[in-house]
């Protein structure tokens, strides 16, 4: 039990790392909790709800593998080196494509709702 314990503290120390060294880490937690907020100010559905999770877990997973295959490159290669620029950017591009998703699927949930109460209210 304890080295269960023991594998949760380094995990959560793992997430403290990427959250204090990566501006776009806490760029994704703002727009987490403002996912969230609207999500229950526009009382979203279950399904909807299951949508916006996952655009969120893709986005904080390829955040946090991206600052580790960062740190790894640097370990690995500290000079300047054409691959290890080639495995950022392929590292970098999963996490856009992962914001891409995640603003899609915002767009889907959100724009009908936000569109009514605009309506509602003109
Ligand atoms: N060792 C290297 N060899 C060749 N190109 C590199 C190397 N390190 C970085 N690069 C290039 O510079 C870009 C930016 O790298 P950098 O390590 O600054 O990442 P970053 O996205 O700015 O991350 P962060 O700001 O979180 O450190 C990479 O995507 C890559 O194209």
């Amino acid at each position: 039990m304890k080295k269960v314990i023991r594998s949760f503290g380094y995990a959560f120390k793992g997430i403290s790392y990427a959250y204090t060294t990566q501006l776009n880490f806490r760029i994704h937690s703002a727009a987490t909790i403002i996912a969230v907020a609207s999500g229950l100010l526009l009382g979203i559905n279950a399904s909807e709800w299951l949508w916006i999770a996952l655009a969120i877990t893709l986005v904080t997973i390829t955040e946090m593998l991206n600052t580790a295959v960062e740190l790894l490159t640097d370990l690995t290669s500290p000079g300047y080196n054409n691959k290890a620029g080639h495995v950022k950017d392929i590292s970098a591009g999963c996490v856009v494509i992962a914001a891409v998703f995640a603003v899609i699927t915002a767009a889907v949930v959100f724009l009908p709702k936000l569109l009514l109460l605009v309506n509602h209210a003109a």
